[in-house]
């Protein structure tokens, strides 16, 4: 059986005394894709919050890889997430920004990578903009190969289908499609039920569980 790259068990958020998840379990086994769906504010954001370390659960426990999440760097050389968006720097281009990861992660940046995600994501011809003057799809678009030119085990993506024209979203299924034939696994939570069934996704309801 493959292994899994996320586990977790009984997991509580609550917020004072509302209760949003309760005792929730999840397996998501490497190499596979899964999307958290459900109405507005029944815990999807805070869920991938907890996986990716960025939040504890009230109770309960997660292990990605096998390790609790978000523990310091070995732990973000395998995941690369749009969860919390990073900060830009202001004097530095589209294609430097990308660069910059790519140096960061030990990788050449003339190695054709950068390229490819580019075209492919639709913003090759934005190469030498700053990030203030996308639009908001230009800016997602360049979030998610921020993300994509990190080399990385695991994605964690808060509607990444989010501000994207049809054509865009198209080209962010094939690509996520692409990243877990590869052997990567997605978890990200997502409201375009046609977008998921692109990539191929297992889905999950959640739902408040105070309602
Ligand atoms: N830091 C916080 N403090 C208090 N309440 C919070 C906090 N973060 C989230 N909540 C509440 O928890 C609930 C779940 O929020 P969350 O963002 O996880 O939902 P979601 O499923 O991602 O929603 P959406 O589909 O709108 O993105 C909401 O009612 C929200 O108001």
């Amino acid at each position: 059986m493959e292994k899994p790259a996320i586990v977790a068990d009984r997991v509580t958020v609550a917020y004072g005394p509302t209760v949003i998840l309760d005792g929730l379990d999840l397996r998501v086994p490497a190499g596979t894709a899964v999307a958290l769906i459900g109405e507005n504010g029944s815990g999807k954001s805070s869920l991938l919050r907890c996986v990716a370390g960025l939040q504890q659960p009230t109770a309960g426990a997660i292990r990605v890889f096998a390790q609790p999440p978000g523990g310091g760097v070995e732990f973000w050389r395998n995941v690369a997430t749009t969860v919390e968006a990073p900060a830009w720097y202001h004097g530095l281009t589209i294609r430097e920004h990308l660069e910059l990861v790519r140096v960061a992660n030990g990788r050449d940046p003339a190695d054709e990578y950068i390229d490819e995600v580019c075209e492919a994501l639709g913003i090759a011809f934005l190469g030498g903009s700053l990030p203030s003057t996308l639009s908001s799809g230009q800016r997602q678009r360049f979030l998610l190969a921020a993300v994509l030119v990190r080399p990385s085990r695991l994605l964690l993506l808060d509607e990444p289908e989010q501000r994207l024209d049809a054509p865009s979203r198209t080209a962010v299924a094939a690509r996520l499609r692409d990243y877990v034939a590869a052997g990567g696994t997605v978890l990200m939570a997502s409201h375009d039920t046609e977008f998921l069934d692109q990539i191929g996704c297992r889905t999950i309801r959640l739902s408040r569980s105070d309602r």
